[in-house]
């Protein structure tokens, strides 16, 4: 059990529909964790859950010592999660360097750091939201997650509908983030192999259950054990590279 996010016979859902069952995991600091899982079953519910978005029915989350199960949404951000949602929600008409500074939270993540680890960003910082591709917006949606300096960042499916080269570049950053700077992260993404190249742990859900949970590398060493768990030949998106030890 862990200190920084425990939580315990999670079940959840929205109104009387159950979509997670029971569910127990951890989390430590500077650990990144990818929830895996085919279509429906229960990932985006578990980041949902664990923003305060859904009703729990029975189980607690812990974090950082403290019972948050029954916090609200904000008060869970102003406690230092941070959330990149599905439809990363960037504000359209304002600059690339406002969406940042509007958000900003005291705390190591500033404007130029938020640059650096995306340069394509810095290029484009006097454009309007509304005027960036969908990989330059998810770029921006995680640079402002990281703007409010959280302890821990939520990212749900990073890479859907983006191209090949902008995977690699965000992969790249998502990488940087959590290994070198030491970020803690939970991470749904539907490429598994992407998804175990950029973390530490995993966990494959099925039917709101976790099914199998371990170790990234030990999972993407095994590709008829993935295949099997997610029911399909596991393709290569990215070139896997073990996450740094720490
Ligand atoms: N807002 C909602 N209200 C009611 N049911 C919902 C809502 N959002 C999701 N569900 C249901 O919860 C179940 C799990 O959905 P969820 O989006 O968490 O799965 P997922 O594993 O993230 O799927 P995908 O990979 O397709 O995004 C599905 O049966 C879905 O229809």
């Amino acid at each position: 059990m862990s200190d920084f996010l425990h939580v315990d016979g999670l079940t959840a859902g929205y109104g009387q529909a159950v979509v997670l069952n029971d569910l127990t995991l951890s989390v430590n600091r500077g650990e990144t964790l990818a929830i895996l899982g085919r279509n429906g079953v229960g990932k985006t519910t578990l980041l949902e859950t664990l923003m305060g978005n859904t009703a729990v029915k029975r189980g607690a989350i812990r974090w950082l010592g403290q019972d948050i199960t029954r916090c609200n949404p904000a008060d869970r951000a102003r406690r230092g999660i941070g959330w990149v949602p599905q439809e990363r929600e960037v504000f359209p008409s304002l600059t690339v360097q406002e969406n940042l500074q509007v958000v900003a939270l005291p705390g190591a993540w500033n404007v130029p750091r938020v640059f650096e680890l995306f340069p394509r960003l810095l290029e484009r910082r006097g454009n309007y939201g509304g005027q960036l591709s969908g990989g330059e917006q998810q770029m921006l949606a995680i640079g402002r997650a990281l703007m409010t300096n959280p302890q821990l960042l939520l990212l749900d499916e990073p890479m859907e509908g983006l191209a090949p080269i902008i995977v690699e570049e965000l992969a790249g950053a998502i990488r940087a983030m959590c290994q070198r700077e030491g970020l803690t992260a939970i991470v749904v993404e539907q490429h598994p192999v992407l998804a175990l190249s950029m973390s530490h742990q995993a966990i494959v859900l099925e039917r709101g259950s976790i099914r199998y949970r371990g170790s990234s590398g030990d999972l993407s060493a095994n590709p008829a054990l993935l295949g099997e768990l997610l029911g399909v030949a596991s393709h290569r998106t990215t070139s896997p590279q073990p996450p740094a030890a720490h």
